[in-house]
């Protein structure tokens, strides 16, 4: 039995699409990275690859190589999990929260959980997603960016 845990921050900028979780969530702002800089993605990426001690998304995806300039995340948690599988590992159960002020993230979380447990061949009650504001406090308060948290465990 092996546990694993995740942070990611994503700074806010104009002219990029909101991807978190793999859903494209209509605000006026996206999230800055060399990759799609899906925040909850990479959390629960790094929470896998530190679960069997692999390091982290950067390790695996270099994010001064161009092979990942604009990556989809969907397709960096998808090589995560073969890379956790081919070890012998099942997922017990994700539990993650992201961290913003705005948007409002309630009402994509569904889709969210089923995207994700598509992509980690999982039923979608074994991932759990929260969110939270930090009550206007501290970067993600003032909406300068988003944060995500995630533990994972692997049987
Ligand atoms: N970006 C967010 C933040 C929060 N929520 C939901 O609202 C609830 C209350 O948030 P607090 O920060 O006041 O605790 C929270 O439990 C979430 O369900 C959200 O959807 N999107
Ligand atoms: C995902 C990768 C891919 O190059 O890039 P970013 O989108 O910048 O994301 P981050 O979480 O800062 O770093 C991990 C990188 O590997």
């Amino acid at each position: 039995m092996r546990i694993g845990q995740g942070f990611d921050v994503h700074e806010f900028c104009e002219d990029r699409p909101l991807i978190i979780g793999g859903v494209t969530i209509p605000h006026e702002k996206g999230l800055l990275g060399h990759s799609d800089a899906d925040v909850l993605l990479h959390t629960i990426s790094d929470a896998l690859l530190g679960a069997i001690g692999e390091g982290d998304i950067g390790k695996h995806f270099p994010d001064n190589d161009p092979a990942y300039k604009g990556a989809d995340s969907k397709e960096l948690l998808k090589e995560v999990w073969r890379f956790v599988k081919d070890q012998g590992y099942h997922l017990e159960n994700i539990d993650s929260v992201i961290i913003a002020q705005k948007p409002k993230m309630a009402p994509y979380i569904e889709e969210m959980r089923a995207v994700i447990a598509k992509l980690l061949e999982v039923d979608a009650r074994r991932i759990n997603i929260k969110a939270t504001t930090t009550e206007k406090l501290g970067f993600t308060g003032r909406g300068e960016g988003i944060a995500a948290q995630a533990v994972c465990l692997l049987v």
